[in-house]
């Protein structure tokens, strides 16, 4: 990990050598610089050609990959080694969509696609009896779990849904603990016609149990205890403690510890995306994420896709020093990519210490955001364009719709192809005025990434999100953290299970600082 500081002066000759990105000089240097800055797996292709970087840079980077031990760590991660070394697991979430019949898996591997794959084949019985049971009139499910426990499934549904037929199964997702939404959503359905899915790895979130619990209750007072508990489905890795909570043996799929929640969009806690979409759907979905496995373990590090995509976010984080990362799909139905994106690449990798406890001495993670195309040219891209604000911009389109509005596709990727070239290139004005040139002017210089899709299908999306998830693993390995824990996050848990009785008024609350101490007294002063 020390010798890293070697690396990034290594890297930094080169990004002082290259000329700037608003030039057409990289363009000339090399006859196909598009050609040679780009990889394509399994539909999903990657252009990274307007980056300040060449191919001398790209071979700085892969040796960089190399020199960390890359290849070997990819084969610990397919062998179900225990990567996730805090909390002495395995990260097998590959094994949720490997086809065990055909690949050389490593004997855990194999155990965990094994139980994957009975899962699934419960799943698509309980899709077809479920659909079944409600026929053409269809039928509400609500998704009540949060993080990794929705925003996959989340993303997966909407970004599948095939946008012209009639919705007869209605998805409707519930994450915050705040009861405003739910509230809402009950006034609207009708209990018979309404399953609950609580998906929750833990079955120990606050917020999932919170609202679990309304949706019990207001089950149960609708349909009695029994029939109301027969709407209540539970997909976790803690089945005791939904049996606990009241939910019948048969009616709880299972999740394992090999899984972290937000890698978990493959497995069971899609069960309501699965009953929308249909099986099939959900199996090409876990088709296309298969390709992508095969292709990240076995393409040379210099055409792997998800390798690429790391070492152009190292390029921009720890050589660039940009802080920010803009993720924005030029296609509505991946509107909940960027949340998706926020949870995976910064709950994987915002970390500051190696699992041996060292402090790593560079940055890790950058700060992801981002929001849909072309709505968002209208919100933040002027500070994309002109402000001080360090960003690299990743754009993600799908070539071909799902509509037959040609016109208005077109529209969509002109916009997209005109921001990334605006980035790029800038604008130096003639005006007279030196005042208004100064305004008028855009720096360019800034980087951006392309990703596009021949069309949005379950297969690319599933190929796509794979590709994201082995990303961050291979970031992991360059940065040197552990991807697969997430120790702060557990912090915020313990300290609200801290406050929560102090605010009822049922614990002491001396030893908490006295400005939260303040604040629980306003607050309980004004509830009465
Ligand atoms: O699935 P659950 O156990 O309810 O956890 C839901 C979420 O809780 C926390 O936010 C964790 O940091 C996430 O990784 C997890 O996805």
């Amino acid at each position: 990990m020390a010798d890293r500081q070697l690396w990034w002066e290594k890297l930094l000759s080169h990004w002082q050598r290259l000329a700037d990105i608003r030039t057409a000089q990289l363009f000339q240097e090399h006859a196909d610089r598009p050609g040679s800055l780009s990889a394509e797996a399994a539909g999903v292709r990657l252009d990274f050609s307007k980056h300040k970087i060449d191919q001398a840079a790209l071979s700085e980077l892969l040796a960089l990959a190399t020199d960390a031990g890359l290849c070997e760590r990819i084969e610990a991660l397919f062998a179900g080694e225990l990567v996730n070394q805090s909390e002495q697991r395995p990260a097998m979430h590959m094994a949720l969509r490997a086809r065990i019949d055909q690949e050389a898996l490593a004997p855990a591997f194999r155990d965990a696609a094994t139980l994957a794959q009975a899962t699934l084949l419960q799943c698509r019985a309980l899709v077809e009896q479920i659909r079944g049971r409600f026929g053409a009139d269809g039928f509400d499910v609500i998704h009540v779990g949060i993080g990794g426990s929705e925003l996959g499934p989340k993303l997966c549904l909407e970004a599948l849904r095939a946008p012209r037929e009639p919705q007869t199964v209605r998805v409707h997702y519930v994450s915050n603990v705040d009861a405003h939404p739910v509230d809402h959503l009950l006034a609207n359905l009708k209990p018979e016609r309404t399953l609950v899915c609580l998906v929750s790895k833990s079955f120990g979130t606050q917020e999932t149990l919170a609202n679990g619990r309304i949706l019990q209750a207001w089950l149960q007072q609708h349909l009695g205890v029994e029939r109301g508990n027969q709407h209540l489905f539970a997909i976790t890795a803690n089945p005791r403690r939904a049996e606990a909570f009241g939910i019948s043996a048969d009616q709880i799929l299972p999740m394992w510890d090999w899984v972290g929640g937000r890698y978990s969009v493959w497995s069971a806690v899609s069960l309501s995306t699965m009953l929308a979409l249909g099986f099939e759907r959900f199996a090409e979905f876990l088709r296309g994420a298969a390709a992508m496995d095969t292709h990240f373990r076995t393409a040379p590090l210099r055409q792997n896709v998800p390798v690429l995509m790391a070492l152009v976010g190292i390029w921009t984080r720890n050589v660039q020093g940009l802080p920010g990362h803009c993720v924005v799909p030029y296609d509505d139905r991946l509107r909940y990519l960027p949340a998706f994106l926020q949870q995976l690449e910064m709950e994987s990798n915002g970390k500051s210490v190696s699992p041996a406890g060292q402090a790593l001495l560079h940055p890790t993670v950058p700060i992801l955001w981002g929001g849909v195309g072309s709505t968002t040219q209208h919100a933040f891209f002027q500070a994309l364009h002109q402000g001080e604000l360090a960003n690299v911009v990743e754009f993600v389109a799908a070539i071909k719709p799902a509509h037959a509005h040609a016109d208005s596709h077109r529209a969509l990727l002109a916009n997209m192809l005109a921001q990334s070239a605006a980035l790029m290139h800038g604008r130096i004005t003639n005006d007279a005025d030196p005042a208004l040139a100064a305004q008028r002017e855009c720096p360019g210089d800034r980087p951006s990434t392309t990703i596009l899709l021949p069309e949005l299908t379950p297969f690319t999306l599933g190929a796509l999100l794979a590709a994201y998830e082995h990303k961050v693993y291979v970031q992991a390995v360059i940065w040197g953290n552990n991807a697969f824990d997430q120790w702060g996050v557990e912090l915020g848990k313990q300290l609200a299970d801290d406050i929560l009785p102090v605010l009822a008024g049922q614990a002491d609350g001396s030893h908490l600082d006295a400005s939260t101490a303040q604040m629980i007294a306003r607050i309980r002063e004004t509830l009465g």
